[in-house]
């Protein structure tokens, strides 16, 4: 069987986008692990695939897979590779895209300048919507945002745990270049502590609107930039007291901008998305 894919990034966070309006795709986590390797296949950090949607409202129903193989909730740069793919397919005309996920409904939007922005929804913030086990340290009330404890290679490292839908781990840097995220990522990443695994951030704060970021993604290794984890390195900059309201996020590959007027407030997020070429592989 041979399957039609475009291949696009979003501040070099890459993508394999197969359209599946006409029919659903279901392969097996070994199948979608080989269309993303780079090696033995087109290569990719996450897969998404467009279909119709089931809830009521929504133009899309769109899925993720990491480049291990396992489906996941939630994908910022992603969201913007949809919206160009659809767009430039002529799937839809609509410039206000409601988008069905895995973990609830998202709003992306074309702007007259070609840019896109996404309503990437209200960020989670007790521990255990991340999910974090926090059982052994104090108890969280709405409003606190402890970084928390965690023991990772025998040091103490602080995280502020946040779901964008899926789960960030963010901790403060004082270089993200010598931060050890190749090191202590994939600690992170499986930690006992975050039971469905987490993303690792690394933030560096430059002033109180400019951040570096790298994370160590769940199920994909480092990336060259990660929508979701630089929402999640926002809202807990702003909650510990260190940034303001719209953040630019530089990453290794390129810039995101991303804004959160505080608790209970949807978190926008805008950048880059390009399509690099089209193809088609035997399965
Ligand atoms: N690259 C993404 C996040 C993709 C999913 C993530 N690896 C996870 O497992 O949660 C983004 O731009 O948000």
């Amino acid at each position: 069987m041979k399957l039609k894919f475009t291949k696009m990034h979003g501040a070099g966070n890459d993508f394999i986008v197969i359209d599946a309006t006409a029919a659903p795709i279901e392969l097996s986590p070994a199948q979608w692990q080989r269309l993303a390797d780079r090696r033995f296949g087109i290569g990719a950090d996450q897969i998404l695939v467009v279909q119709k949607p089931s809830a009521e409202g929504c133009d899309f129903k769109y899925r993720i897979f990491n480049n291990d193989g396992s489906e996941v909730e939630q994908c910022g740069n992603g969201a913007r590779a949809f919206v160009k793919f659809v767009t430039d397919k002529g799937l839809t005309d609509k410039t206000s895209i409601r988008v069905e996920t895995m973990k609830g409904v998202i709003a992306p939007r074309l702007e007259a300048d070609g840019s896109i922005t996404v309503d990437m929804g209200a960020p989670r913030l007790d521990p255990s919507e991340v999910p974090f086990d926090a059982a052994h340290l104090s108890g969280w009330a709405e409003g606190d945002d402890p970084a928390w404890p965690l023991e990772v290679a025998g040091k103490t490292v602080f995280v502020s745990v946040v779901s964008m839908g899926n789960p960030h781990a963010v901790q403060v840097v004082d270089n993200v270049d010598t931060a050890p995220v190749g090191e202590i990522g994939p600690l992170i990443e499986h930690h006992a502590r975050f039971p469905a695994r987490v993303n690792a951030g690394f933030m560096q704060v430059l002033d109180r609107h400019h951040i570096r970021l790298r994370v160590h993604e769940r199920g994909a290794g480092e990336t060259l930039a990660c929508g979701t984890g630089a929402c999640a390195a926002v809202v807990a900059g702003i909650r510990r007291g260190l940034l303001d309201s719209p953040v630019r996020v530089s990453a290794r590959g390129g810039d995101l901008s991303v804004a959160w007027e505080g608790l209970g407030q949807s978190v926008f997020l805008s950048g880059p998305a390009v399509t690099v070429f089209e193809g088609e592989v035997e399965l």
